[in-house]
């Protein structure tokens, strides 16, 4: 993707006028190892073969805004409301990033007031507009020991027109959505109506996703927790592998497009032989397919753990009658019982009757409590939300680039996907950790 300097500009509805809370403590700050002054900026590039082929002086190459409080803000504390929404499917931390943003705008900026609306954007059409909570220090107290969402989530379609109607009958400033690709499309569709209407409403977005497959973000939230949640099936499927004769494990896990799950997971005990991802395409039959190469394992070893994305061999499944869920997201084929089904075959026509066991933790991942890194981690993008919001920035979302909280504009989240390179260094060291052939080719 070719990227200029200005495309990564953020928006900002306008002059920031008013004093911020924070302006005292950053009077003296300085950029640092540790910290990125709000007049700085971040690049995106991180090696030298691309800061220079870039072919731009220093200031041009692309770069981001530093996320963080700003000394002036845009919207007077005292009178702002704020509205905040979760949309699509659950993730660890949700509750985190909801506190943190409650805690930040009541402890700091004392603002107004702070509305919660239920069951994602469903909560901001007419029909729900009565369920609309209005959230405080102590609606928020321990949530983040829970897993889910406070607010309730939801996927479908809403109409822009009648949310923006519910943000200017309560007189909303600024509206924190915090979800995924599709989430931030519905988000931009809001920004648009806003505009279309002259109003002056911030929207800024905190991106979700267990499936870590939004660009321009290190790792999203939720997603360690979900994948230490997955080392615990795989664990268990190897233990139960290794105890019986011809033992087959097999866990499906998340990944629609994306296989940062099953890789992590895969990683993280090493228990894993074989991980199969949407990115690496691979075929069943032939002698360097995936039947052979684990009836030789199981041949070699006795038994073998196979890992799989739930997106990963998709072209190898019947695409007839293939459905879309509410919001349009394809529903995929099941491959893990696909899996399990012809490795059952063929091990027994081979002379290894196995013993299957076959896992799918599918939404026992994602349903948990962050763990304490990812606390962490929600409630310092819960911050700088925050202070993105206060400060006018609109259409924009937060993110960690290279381990610095940036601005970056909510179309490049949307833009592409991000993706297992199998170039890359993650699924190197896949092959490295498995044994597992590059290639499945037939
Ligand atoms: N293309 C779109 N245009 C406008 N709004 C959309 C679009 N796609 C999704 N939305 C809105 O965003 C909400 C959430 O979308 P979706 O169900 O795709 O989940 P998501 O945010 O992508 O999260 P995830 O896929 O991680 O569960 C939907 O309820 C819908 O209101
Ligand atoms: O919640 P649903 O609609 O069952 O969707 C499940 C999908 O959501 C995700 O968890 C992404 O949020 C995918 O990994 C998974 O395929
Ligand atoms: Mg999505």
């Amino acid at each position: 993707m070719t990227l200029e300097l200005d495309d990564l500009r953020v928006r900002t509805l306008g002059e920031c006028r008013y004093d911020s809370p924070f302006a005292e403590m950053l009077a003296s700050k300085r950029t640092s190892p540790h910290y990125v002054h709000e007049d700085d900026r971040v690049l995106v590039d991180d090696t030298v073969s691309v800061l220079l082929g870039r072919g731009v002086p220093i200031d041009r190459l692309p770069s981001l805004e530093a996320a963080g409080p700003r000394r002036k803000v845009y919207f007077d504390p005292a009178t702002t409301n704020v509205g905040i929404v979760t949309c699509g499917g659950l993730c660890p931390g949700l509750n985190d990033v909801i506190r943190g943003i409650v805690q930040e705008l009541t402890e700091h900026y004392h603002v107004a007031h702070i509305y919660g609306f239920r069951n994602g954007y469903a909560g901001l059409t007419e029909q729900h507009r009565e369920r609309v909570v209005e959230l405080d220090l102590h609606a928020v107290r321990d949530i983040n020991n829970d897993g889910g969402t406070i607010l309730g989530s939801s996927r479908g379609d809403q109409d822009p027109g009648e949310m923006v109607d519910t943000l200017v009958g309560l007189g909303i400033d600024v509206l924190f959505v915090i979800g995924g690709d599709g989430s931030m499309r519905g988000a931009m569709k809001l920004t648009k109506e806003i505009d279309s209407r002259g109003l002056d409403i911030a929207v800024v977005g905190v991106p979700k996703t267990i499936d870590n497959d939004l660009p321009f973000t290190d790792q999203s939230f939720g997603f360690q927790t979900a994948f230490a949640q997955a080392t615990e099936f795989i664990a268990s499927v190897f233990v139960e592998s290794q105890a019986a004769e011809n033992g087959v494990g097999i866990v499906k896990l998340m990944g629609r497009h994306s296989g940062f799950i099953a890789c992590y997971a895969a990683l993280s005990n090493n228990d894993a032989d074989f991980v199969l991802i949407p990115e690496v395409p691979f075929v069943l039959d032939g002698p360097n397919g995936v039947l052979a190469r684990v009836e030789d394992h199981v041949r070699r070893h006795g038994q073998v753990v196979l890992v799989v994305a739930e997106g990963a061999g998709q072209e190898l499944l019947e695409e007839e009658g293939r459905t879309t869920d509410a919001s349009g997201n394809t529903k995929l084929g099941d491959i893990g019982l696909f899996l399990k089904q012809k490795l059952t075959e063929h091990l027994t026509a081979v002379g290894l009757p196995p013993t299957v066991r076959y896992l799918d933790p599918s939404y026992a991942i994602r349903s948990v409590a962050a763990n304490a890194y990812d606390s962490v981690y929600c409630v310092r993008l819960a911050h700088a939300a925050v202070h993105a919001g206060m400060a006018g920035r609109t259409d924009t979302v937060v993110v960690r680039w290279r381990r610095r909280f940036v601005h970056i504009p909510m179309s490049l989240i949307t833009s592409h996907r991000n993706q297992v390179d199998p170039d890359g260094d993650l699924w190197m060291s896949v092959l490295e950790a498995t044994g597992q052939p590059a290639s499945f080719s037939a």
